[in-house]
């Protein structure tokens, strides 16, 4: 098909939620490194790809404006309830999402389990500021509405369209500090690719989400404290002490190897299984998964594997197995599911 032949009734319907930033991040020059994230609309983000009215109706919402770094999980509910709100309506066939990158990951993760709809949803960002020489925003904007328009995007979960490249959010992770190029999703490989509107698909992801997902927010304003602590050389034990002080419900270990730790590490994360806090072994390994009773005995210890999900992503899945109550048994499961 082609999509430049497309009359206005016949054209598919995009309706925009902006959250920030670096796609709409404004720097004084186009050639300085240093930049504010989340200072343009999504109007000027728009006014600057050219085309884009060609292949989709396109309407912007700004839900917020902040650099990803400052994404919470107050924006994400409403992101999420504002998805389900506008999903069933017939004035839209997809949803695309501005976002910036540094936490793009656990963001799609999060509305990947929590939207309620079989429309396709794409999260989009950039890695240079929209002054920027050559900014690739626009181009990433033009191909996430060209992917939130294609009919072939349905049911694939929440998707991350950025630099020609269609990521699953169960997926992807962030690879580089500053690369245009720097999404991968190592473990599985791509869903498909973009090129200026139009989609060539390769993979479905496996894991469920969205309308089989049995995670329900539409009444949640808070998810429970679930924090991550990072294992290294000679850690100190008593980081996980500090966290379960301070009322955390869940602990992700962004492990070494295999979601591994050391001796003062274990005995901490055991001490606080035993009171009830639910730990998660994940990796600080880039890839590979981290498997249960591998070097640690998980079943004595009282500890769930990650499995696929690296700690950001392991970190949002318990916060919601935890809005309710589950055998450890169960939370385990999630990891295999989803
Ligand atoms: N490239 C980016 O979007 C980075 C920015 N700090 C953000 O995540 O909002």
């Amino acid at each position: 098909m082609c999509w430049y032949a497309l009359a206005d009734q016949q054209k598919p319907k995009v309706t925009i939620l902006a959250t920030g930033g670096t796609i709409a991040g404004a720097a004084a020059t186009g050639t300085q490194s240093g930049y504010t994230s989340g200072a343009v609309t999504i109007d000027a983000m728009l006014a600057a790809v050219p085309g884009i009215d060609k292949i989709a109706t396109v309407k912007g919402e700004q839900v917020a404006n902040v650099g990803s770094q400052d994404m919470s999980f107050d924006i994400l509910l409403k992101v999420a309830k504002r998805i389900n709100a506008i999903a069933p309506n017939a004035d839209v066939n997809g949803i695309v999402i501005t976002h910036g990158t540094d936490t793009m990951e656990e963001s799609a993760y999060f509305l990947n389990l929590t939207a309620k709809t079989d429309k396709p949803i794409v999260m989009v960002g950039s890695m240079r500021p929209s002054t920027a020489v050559s900014a690739d925003g626009p181009l990433n904007l033009y191909n996430a509405v060209g992917v939130a328009a294609d009919p072939k995007a349905k049911g694939r979960g929440v998707l991350v369209v950025m630099n020609d490249q269609i990521h699953a959010a169960h997926s992807l992770t962030k690879t580089s500090t500053t690369a245009v190029e720097t999404f991968m999703s190592p473990g599985r490989g791509l869903v498909g690719v973009a090129s200026y509107g139009k989609n060539d698909w390769y993979n479905s992801p496996i894991w469920k989400h969205t309308t089989q997902s049995e995670f329900d927010i539409s009444n949640v304003t808070q998810l429970p404290r679930v924090d991550v602590i990072f294992a290294d050389v000679d850690m100190p034990g008593d980081l996980i002490d500090a966290s379960v002080a301070k009322g955390a419900k869940g602990i992700v270990i962004a492990g070494v190897g295999n979601g591994n730790m050391n001796k003062a590490a274990v005995d901490a994360a055991s001490r606080a299984a035993k009171s009830g806090v639910i730990v998660v072994r994940a990796s600080r390994v880039p890839t590979g998964l981290v498997g249960r009773n591998v070097e640690l005995d998980d079943d004595k210890l009282g500890f769930i594997a990650s499995y696929e999900l690296n700690p950001q992503k392991a970190r949002i899945l318990l916060a919601l197995a935890l809005l309710k109550q589950r055998s450890l048994d169960d939370i385990q499961k999630l990891y295999d599911m989803y």
